[in-house]
C-alpha cells in the first residue's frame, strides 16, 4: 500500500492493480529499489484514514544504543577530521533517532493514516508518502527535489537545498558555504547536459520551525539523458559530500548504521511528469518503536552543539505530526 501527495496539491493518490511500476523508492546507496506497481489513481481522507496500515511484526528492541549529544559529538569530529584529511568542503552526517512510543503514550496506539494526514497538512509545499510493502513501514515528506522533468517540452528543474537555522537567526559563513558546495556541484554537472542552464538567486526555504537556503535551477535537456542527469545528481552534497564515492565511505565508516531509503530518492511518474524527491525527514516504523532519519551538512566551522539542536529540530517534522488514539 502507498500512499502520497504531490507538492502544494490537495489531492491524494494511491496505486491500484495494474502492471505499471509509476512510483519507485530508491535507497541512498542505489542498491535497494523498491517499486510499487498500478496506475496512479485519486484516494480520499476518508478511504485512507479507513486502511489498517500498522506494523504486523512483533519487533523487539534489543540493543541499540540511543545516540546521544555526547556520541554524536564525537562522531561529528570524525567527519571534521575526515574533512581536513581529504581536503574536502562538507560532509553530511545523520543520526537514527530512536522514538519508543509505548512510553510517552501508555494505553494509546499510533495512527499512521491520522500522522500522515496531519504530517501533509503541516507541509503542504512538500511531497509527502505513507507505505507498507514486505513488512516495511515508512512515512516521510520535504520539499527537496532532485529532479523534476517535464515531458512536453523536455525542460528539467532541479534545486540547490541546503544549511539550516531556526526561523529567527541569521546566516553565517557556514551555512553559505554548505550551500555553495552543492550549487557548485549541480551546476558544474547540468553544464555538461545542457548549453540554456538558468540560475536563480539563492532565496530562503522555510520548512515549519526552520529555514534553509535555495537556489533553482532548470534547462532543456534531451530526454534520452534524464538516467545519466540523476544518477550523477545523486547524492548531491546535500545529502553526502563530493567527491560522492570517497564520501559515502566516510559516512558509512562514521555512522555506523544502514540509512536504506533516507537520504535516497523517490521516483514518480505521472502523465506529464517524471519527479525525483529527495527522501528527508522520514521514518521507519515498527511495533512500538521508530527510527527518524535526520542529519546535517558538517564542515569545518560546525559546532557540535548545534549540529545536534539542528537534528532535533528537523526530527519534530515527524515527531510533532504523530497521532495517537
Ligand atoms: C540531510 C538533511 O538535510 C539536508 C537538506 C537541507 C539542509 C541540510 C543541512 O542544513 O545540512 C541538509 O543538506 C536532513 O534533513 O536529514
Amino acid at each position: 500500500m502507498l500512499i502520497f501527495r504531490l507538492p502544494d496539491s490537495d489531492i491524494f493518490h494511491t496505486l491500484d492493480h495494474s502492471q505499471q511500476k509509476p512510483v519507485s523508492f530508491v535507497s541512498f546507496d542505489t542498491k535497494t529499489v523498491l517499486d510499487f506497481k498500478g496506475n496512479i489513481r485519486e484516494i480520499s481522507k476518508q478511504d485512507i484514514d479507513s486502511q489498517n496500515i500498522s506494523p504486523k511484526s512483533k519487533s523487539q528492541l534489543i540493543e541499540i544504543a540511543k545516540e546521544t549529544p555526547e556520541s554524536y559529538a564525537l562522531k561529528i569530529a570524525q567527519a571534521k577530521e575526515f574533512i581536513e584529511k581529504n581536503e574536502l568542503k562538507k560532509l553530511v552526517l545523520s543520526r537514527r533517532k530512536l522514538l519508543m512510543y509505548l512510553d510517552i503514550t501508555s494505553e494509546k496506539k499510533l495512527s499512521l493514516t491520522k500522522s500522515f494526514l496531519k504530517f501533509c497538512d503541516s507541509y503542504p509545499s512538500a511531497f509527502c508518502y505513507l507505505f507498507e510493502k514486505n513488512g516495511e513501514i515508512w512515512m516521510g515528506g520535504f520539499s527537496e527535489v532532485l529532479g523534476k522533468f517535464d515531458k512536453r517540452n523536455n525542460s528539467f528543474e532541479t534545486m540547490s537545498l541546503a544549511g539550516t537555522l531556526p526561523l529567527a537567526e541569521s546566516w553565517t559563513d557556514k551555512e553559505i558555504e554548505e550551500q555553495k558546495a552543492v550549487t557548485d556541484y549541480i551546476q558544474s554537472i547540468l553544464r555538461k547536459f545542457s548549453s540554456n542552464l538558468k540560475v536563480s538567486s539563492t532565496k530562503d526555504l522555510i520548512s515549519g520551525n526552520i529555514k534553509h537556503l535555495k537556489t533553482d535551477f532548470s534547462a532543456e535537456i534531451s530526454p534520452e539523458s534524464l538516467d545519466k542527469i540523476i544518477s550523477e545528481l545523486h547524492p548531491t552534497p546535500a545529502v553526502c559530500g563530493f567527491p560522492k564515492e570517497l564520501c559515502a565511505q566516510g559516512i558509512k565508516s562514521i555512522e555506523h548504521f544502514n540509512r536504506e531509503f533516507y537520504a535516497g530518492y523517490i521516483k514518480v511518474e505521472t502523465e506529464d511528469f517524471i519527479y525525483y524527491f529527495v527522501n528527508l525527514r522520514c521514518a521507519s516504523f515498527f511495533k512500538n518503536y521508530a527510527f527518524l532519519f535526520v542529519g546535517g551538512g558538517i564542515t569545518l566551522k560546525s559546532d557540535s552543539e548545534k549540529e545536534w539542536q539542528e537534528t532535533e529540530l528537523k526530527s519534530m517534522a515527524v515527531q510533532n505530526n504523530l497521532v495517537f488514539e
